[in-house]
């Protein structure tokens, strides 16, 4: 579904007019396996961009290159953002990936701290952005303004993302005593503390019931609205894919197989083969019935 948010697109691809991330020929070996090969796509600014593909396809690993857990064997990953300043990725350490290129992710196993209430993992999470207003701690022991006004502005953001993911009155209990599906919103609202360009999602809808699934398509859809923010997420659960993506990229082994406007994808034989477990002799036959499928729905 392409939205206004997107600039004029260039054949039809909005996500090809204006990409946050561009990923160029992006390979990744790890000794004798290639997790990923030869893989390139762009995720738009302002849109949904959702990877996929069946277990162990290497949908992690492009995260993991992209937030520079893991250096790519080959290719370019180039962050562009609003302003138009650029960030090669792959030439990152991770730290300033996040704190520089302005990159957030989420972890496919919750990753916040259980013992901490809701409102310090908030907090922690803007650690960076309080730490250089405190001048590296000197200013903040001196009381300079400038720093209580960094602080009083980071609880504020914490707030604002408390209410938007609807843990308000939760905010002052450890965050292990949420349910399972309110910790994966507080693990999103820890990431959109840092203001990101883009945010990275781990398979979000992981273990979500389907109430729990309809909030959270909810959230990304109201974080692309109102925040304008790119997100690029890792998604099994395909009602997620379906109703909140612009754009998805098939991987299968490492390799791209598909990359469209979720219709197309849902359409394209050779992610129903990879989806049903088809051999590749028969994506042929499956090709065959779709098309007798549209010249039907067509007479
Ligand atoms: N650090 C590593 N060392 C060796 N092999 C790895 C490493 N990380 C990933 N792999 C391998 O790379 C391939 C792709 O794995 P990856 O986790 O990226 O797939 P995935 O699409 O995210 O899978 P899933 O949907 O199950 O999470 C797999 O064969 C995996 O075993």
């Amino acid at each position: 579904m392409a939205h206004a948010l997107a600039t004029a697109p260039v054949g039809g691809r909005t996500w090809q007019a204006d990409p946050v991330l561009r990923v160029d020929h992006v390979s990744m070996r790890f000794g004798g396996l290639v997790a990923v090969r030869d893989l390139s796509f762009e995720a738009g600014r302002g849109e949904i961009t959702a990877l996929i593909g069946p277990n162990g396809a290497g949908k992690t690993t492009v995260f993991n290159c992209i937030t520079g857990f893991y250096k790519p064997t080959q290719g370019m990953l180039t962050l562009t953002h609003a302003d138009g300043d650029r960030y090669l990725l792959e030439r990152m350490p991770d730290f300033k990936i996040s704190a520089k290129a302005k990159v957030a992710r989420t972890f496919q196993n919750i990753r916040l701290f259980s013992g901490m209430t809701l409102l310090e993992n908030l907090l922690v999470a803007q650690h960076n952005r309080l730490m250089a207003a405190s001048g590296w701690s000197i200013l903040g022991i001196l009381g300079v303004p400038s720093f209580h006004q960094a602080e009083k502005a980071a609880i504020d953001r914490a707030r604002y993302w408390l209410d938007k993911t609807g843990l308000t009155t939760r905010a002052d209990d450890p965050a292990g005593d949420l349910p399972y599906g309110a910790q994966r919103r507080l693990e999103i609202a820890r990431a959109m503390c840092t203001q990101p360009e883009l945010l990275c999602l781990d398979e979000p809808a992981a273990g979500l019931n389907p109430r729990e699934s309809a909030e959270l398509n909810a959230l990304l859809l109201s974080i692309r609205e109102t925040e304008k923010t790119s997100i690029l997420l890792i998604e099994h659960d395909m009602s997620v894919v379906m109703e909140i993506s612009d754009h998805v990229v098939v991987l299968e082994y490492g390799v791209k197989i598909s990359d469209g406007a979720p219709a197309e994808v849902k359409a394209d034989p050779r992610v129903i083969a990879a989806y049903l477990g088809v051999d590749d002799e028969e994506v042929g036959k499956v090709e065959e019935t779709l098309d007798e499928i549209a010249e039907e729905a067509q007479a």
